[in-house]
């Protein structure tokens, strides 16, 4: 597999050193050379297979010989070992489920992907590396549990102060061994700044080998758009068209979907749903992409002010914002709009939404609402309700059941280190570790 860099300042490189290295050089974002289609008769038969069997289709297609298909089969079949199940709400709106991997946020499947793949090519260099990653809440518990104890690799995970759900914080700061949380004092935009900036200070490259397990790492996205195929599997015998809503920040899932969609996935169009970080939206509605910084809302995994996958959006459309237009339409919602949805969808149906999957629902719903085709909507649930509990407890006035996985990290000590958000000071701790 080979990969640019969307700035075109650097040369080409093997998906190994793409994941290696995190960023190119240019402080681009690595981008396939070469997305090739999958045959029709894989969609033809798409239905009769497994989640797992799609999986690694999907993966030896996009990555070529790069892998051997015996390694790659058992990278899939281990990371990719829990279910992403299409379930109908109401008329033709169904969501999918992303919940129901060990951190109970669609971030394991990135995660469990990338720690496999990156120790299988560590065991045959027999090097070590430091993984630095930024968080909102999600990504950093997914990442320690993904590579937690896997030797020869230590994570750094900088988390935003006071602006993760509780629960979000005890899965990230409880973990101990290779497992470093770092407590930013500021937005989880200071902490993406900080990650960005150490990988291209030559210093820390030179002492550490830095990569990143956020979605700026090219790594993350392949498996990331496994699961926009088994939803297509899962709907296809209803036989509609199929629009999917992606509730939004980073827009890394997102471009999970582009991908799949450049594959001959036929996604008729996609919804970017955000909340109140609404840059995206704000862009597709103007062509203007103006970052800003982020605010803190309910759903607070998508409190992004810098959305840091958006030149791979622009890249999956030729960089042409007409192109991107007619692909993608965007929408952002509040926090109280957030909370209704909670709350009616529950009173409704008695489908239970995070946050997240509530911005997403919206969105799907809006956008149904302006058609006049009958398609299949599907709305991506990117993590489970009780990760966000005080949220939705208030919101159905009723009490949430925490998932065995969830309750186990409650009563462990929490372990931080509280930083500034100043570079020099992430640089100083790092090179005296
Ligand atoms: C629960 C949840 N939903 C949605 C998102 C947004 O996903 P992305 O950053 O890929 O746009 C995140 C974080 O990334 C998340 O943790
Ligand atoms: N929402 C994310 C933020 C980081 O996103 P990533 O997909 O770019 O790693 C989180 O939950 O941490």
């Amino acid at each position: 597999m080979e990969l640019y860099s969307t700035k075109h300042q650097v040369e080409n490189v093997s998906l190994k050193e793409a994941i290696f290295k995190g960023l190119p050089a240019d402080n681009g974002l690595y981008m396939p050379v070469e997305i090739p289609t999958l045959p029709p008769a894989f969609f033809d038969t798409i239905e009769t297979r497994s989640f797992q069997e799609i999986a690694l289709e999907v993966a030896k297609t996009l990555i070529g010989l790069e892998i051997p298909d015996n390694v790659l089969t058992e990278i899939v079949n281990d990371a990719i070992n829990f279910d992403a199940p299409v379930k109908p709400v109401h008329d033709n709106i169904h969501v999918l489920e992303l919940f129901h991997g060990p951190t109970l946020a669609f971030k394991d499947f990135g995660a469990r992907f990338m720690s496999r793949l990156m120790s299988y090519f560590l065991q045959k260099d027999h090097q070590e590396i430091n993984i630095l990653v930024a968080t909102s809440g999600d990504t950093g518990s997914a990442v320690a549990q993904g590579f937690l104890g896997v030797p020869n690799i230590h994570v750094y995970i900088l988390y935003p102060k006071g602006k993760v759900s509780k629960i979000q914080e005890q899965q990230l700061t409880t973990n101990g061994q290779n497992i470093t949380a770092l407590e930013i004092e500021g937005t989880f935009d200071d902490c993406q700044r900080l990650v960005k900036e150490a990988f291209l200070d030559t210093q820390l490259n030179e002492k550490l080998n830095l990569t990143s397990a956020n979605s700026i790492n090219i790594c993350r996205l392949i498996p990331q758009s496994f699961y926009y195929f088994y939803a297509y599997a899962q709907l296809k015998a209803k036989g509609k068209p199929v629009v999917v809503a992606v509730p939004s920040g980073n827009f890394g899932n997102l471009c999970g979907g582009l991908i799949a969609q450049k594959m001959g996935l036929p996604i008729r169009h996609f919804v970017a749903a955000t909340n109140a970080n609404d840059i995206v939206p704000a862009y597709l509605a103007s062509g203007i992409f103006q970052a800003k910084p982020s605010v803190k809302t309910f759903s607070n995994a998508m409190d992004v002010g810098n959305p840091s996958n958006f030149p791979r959006m622009l890249a999956l459309h030729d960089d042409a914002y007409e192109q991107v237009k007619a692909n993608i339409s965007g929408k952002a919602y509040t926090d109280e709009e957030t909370v209704q949805t909670i709350q009616k969808i529950y009173q409704q149906t008695g489908y239970l939404l995070d946050p997240h999957g509530a911005v997403g629902y919206l969105g799907l719903k809006d956008y149904l609402t302006s058609l006049d085709e009958e398609v299949n909507g599907v709305f991506l649930a990117t993590a489970h309700p009780a990760k966000f509990i005080d949220v939705v407890e208030t919101a159905i006035e009723n009490k949430v059941e925490i998932p065995e996985l969830l309750a186990q990290v409650l009563n462990k000590p929490k372990e931080a280190i509280a930083m500034a958000p100043e570079f020099e000071r992430l640089k100083s701790f790092l090179l005296n570790k």
